[in-house]
């Protein structure tokens, strides 16, 4: 028998059995060209990038980048898009990945005269119907209304609560058929900090636990740095692609919200003197 051990290069691998490589996960969505017009404008230019499964991506960038438009591409009800766009292994907007994606807008979609619950259950019921589902439904309403920590507002009517109160029932709405794939966008504007921080625990439970994939929108740079990696964003094109630390140690800043500006004035002052250029 032939040990081979890695660095060993004295004894070179067994042609016959080279050693297997890890394998590679297959990207919970990966974008190839893909563009995106909107009436007459390009909003998004010719985009390449794969998001890891299992984790936590922030997509982060200014007021009108294209964040929204991007995710709206991949949970496929965005119209006039090009490129190739895989979502969990199939083409975005696919039927069958209609039950593996859960997707929160910015504006919360609740019934205002129904109850957390009524509203939870109702949606429970289009997910998971038929009375031989009634306990299981049961259980994942209360599981979600809990997991957005609205337990003791769950009889009171939607219309009655708060905005940030309303995102999470929105929020839960898209728990409740424990998705593969989350995508939110900015789930947590409007919200104080010890709410924010407890969306952000729930999120990394939902990532290790559940072994989803959470793709997140913010424009709140500090949040960046509760993701595991980071799409960042600048009129329509991804301007970096990497773990926050990455960012950070590339441009030689302390925070992520350093490193997008050090990133932007980089990508002005190509665009002003392109390589090669003369002035
Ligand atoms: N219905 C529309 N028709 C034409 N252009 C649009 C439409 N909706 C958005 N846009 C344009 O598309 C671009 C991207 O908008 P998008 O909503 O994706 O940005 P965003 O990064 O999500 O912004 P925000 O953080 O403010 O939500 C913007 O320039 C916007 O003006």
């Amino acid at each position: 028998m032939m040990n081979y051990l890695p660095g060993q290069a004295s004894r070179p691998p067994d042609q016959a059995n080279p050693p297997t490589p890890a394998p590679t996960p297959t990207p919970a969505v990966r974008a190839e060209n893909l563009t995106v017009t909107r009436g007459p404008r390009t909003v998004l230019h010719a985009l390449d990038f794969a998001v890891p499964p299992g984790q936590i991506t922030g997509l982060l960038g200014p007021s009108g980048c294209g964040k929204s438009t991007l995710m709206r591409s991949i949970v496929g009800t965005q119209a006039k898009v090009t490129g190739t766009l895989q979502v969990l292994g199939h083409p975005a907007g696919a039927p069958t990945l209609r039950s593996r994606i859960g997707y929160v807008t910015q504006a919360p979609s609740v019934y205002d005269d129904l109850t957390v619950r009524q509203n939870l259950a109702y949606f429970a019921a289009i997910l998971d119907p038929g009375r031989a589902a009634a306990d299981r439904r049961h259980e994942n309403v209360t599981r979600a209304i809990a997991d957005v920590d609205l337990t003791s507002r769950a009889d009171a009517l939607a219309g009655n609560l708060s905005g940030g109160q309303r995102s999470r029932v929105s929020l839960a709405v898209a728990l409740l058929g424990t998705p593969e794939l989350l995508v939110l966008d900015e789930p947590t504007v409007g919200l104080d900090p010890v709410l924010r921080r407890d969306l952000w625990a729930l999120f990394h439970t939902i990532a290790t636990e559940r072994r989803a994939t959470l793709l997140i929108s913010s424009h709140v740079m500090d949040e960046a740095e509760r993701c595991h990696r980071l799409l960042l964003m600048r009129e329509g094109e991804i301007l970096a692609d990497d773990t926050p630390e990455a960012l950070r140690t590339r441009t030689d800043t302390d925070t992520v919200e350093a490193a997008f500006l050090h990133l932007v004035d980089e990508a002005t002052a190509t665009a002003t003197h392109p390589k090669g250029s003369t002035r």
